[in-house]
């Protein structure tokens, strides 16, 4: 392939030993035999009249950090219809795909797990990223033409997860008594909403190799559409990591830094990662929902009083931020900790 960057997926096709940079030699690779979540269920269109519900969500995302998202106006026709075009696209010939690959030192487009510091392990899976909203944000040119349906059935869906979206940071305010509209406020008209379109390839050392690592996400929250058969992805709680649940019709739905953030801390952004499998392939479909990065990121003022401290300081463009600490290795949340 010459220069051209190596996909896991045509290393995994090729049987070769694994290369050291994807080996984890802590061992903790794997843990396939993790309990699995207990984590909520919540009917999105009983947000807006039950308070249990509310209760419900308020209570998931100050444990979990996440919960499975019912009801929220999709059929499961349409949602396996959003995994059949991220499965037919990475099946195809790398000659096809490789008009979308990113640039060595950017995010977006087709490509392996980039290369942000220098001891850091690589995580096995290719991915593909586009930038959805605002919409004049969006290069065209790393769109899929092929499968045919790729671009509608994105454009689509990502209408449908912008308002399911704004339906769930509405009542996550609401759950915590304060105005409807504050996150939506905080996070502006030009909040983003970015794709990552994820494919693990079989590996065979799910022991040693990791699909993603053990990370938070730098968002204000994330909507998830797992695969609808293969687990892989689990949450860590109290130092332990469990399995998520998988539960074809729904969106797993959690909190990323900016909303543990705004939240004061009511709402946790939880470490997660993806592990391996020997067997199977997988896919996922993370859809991240971000704050303008002109607008300053910081708790309400409502959620702080003499018993409950401010925990965070302001932030802004907070992905910026996001990334130069994970180059250096860290917990992106201690720029935003006020230790107290
Ligand atoms: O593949 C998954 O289930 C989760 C992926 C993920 O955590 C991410 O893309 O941030
Ligand atoms: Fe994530």
């Amino acid at each position: 392939m010459g220069s051209l960057p190596r996909t896991v997926q045509d290393l995994a096709s090729k049987g070769e030993e694994i290369p050291e940079k994807f080996i984890h030699k802590d061992g903790d690779g794997g843990a396939p035999n993790a309990p699995i979540m207990d984590v909520p269920v919540v009917d999105i269109a009983l947000l807006g009249s039950s308070t249990e519900e509310l209760d419900k969500l308020r209570s998931a995302l100050n444990t979990w950090g996440c919960f499975q998202a019912i009801n929220h106006g999709m059929s499961p026709e349409f949602l396996n219809q959003v995994r059949g075009i991220t499965k037919e696209f990475f099946h195809l010939p790398f000659e096809e795909k490789q008009l979308y690959l990113r640039e060595e030192n950017d995010i977006e487009g087709y490509g392996n797990d980039m290369v942000l510091w220098e001891q850091q392990k690589l995580d096995w899976t290719d991915r593909l990223y586009l930038a959805i909203y605002p919409e004049d944000q969006r290069k065209l040119r790393f769109w899929p033409e092929k499968p045919e349906a790729f671009r509608s059935t994105l454009h689509e869906y990502s209408l449908k997860l912008k308002s399911i979206g704004v339906v769930v940071l509405k009542a996550m305010a609401r759950s915590l008594s304060l105005e409807e509209n504050c996150f939506v406020d905080q996070y502006g008209e030009r909040s983003k909403l970015h794709a990552r379109f994820n494919f693990y390839p079989k590996c065979p050392r799910p022991d040693l190799v990791l699909g993603t690592k053990p990370h938070a996400d730098g968002t204000g929250i994330t909507l998830l559409l797992q695969d609808e058969s293969v687990e892989g992805l689990q949450f860590m709680k109290a130092d332990k990591w469990y399995r998520a649940p998988i539960i074809p019709e729904a969106l797993l739905i959690n909190v990323g830094d900016q909303a543990e953030i705004s939240s004061n801390g009511m709402f946790k952004s939880p470490v997660h990662r993806v592990v391996t499998n020997a067997e199977r392939e997988r896919i996922s479909l993370a859809v991240f929902y971000v704050p303008d990065p002109e607008n300053d990121i910081e708790p309400f003022e409502e959620l702080i009083n003499e018993s409950r401290p401010r925990l965070y300081r302001k932030v802004k463009n907070y992905v910026d931020i996001y990334f130069q600490y994970y180059q250096k290795g860290r917990r992106p949340m201690e720029a935003a900790k006020i230790e107290v």
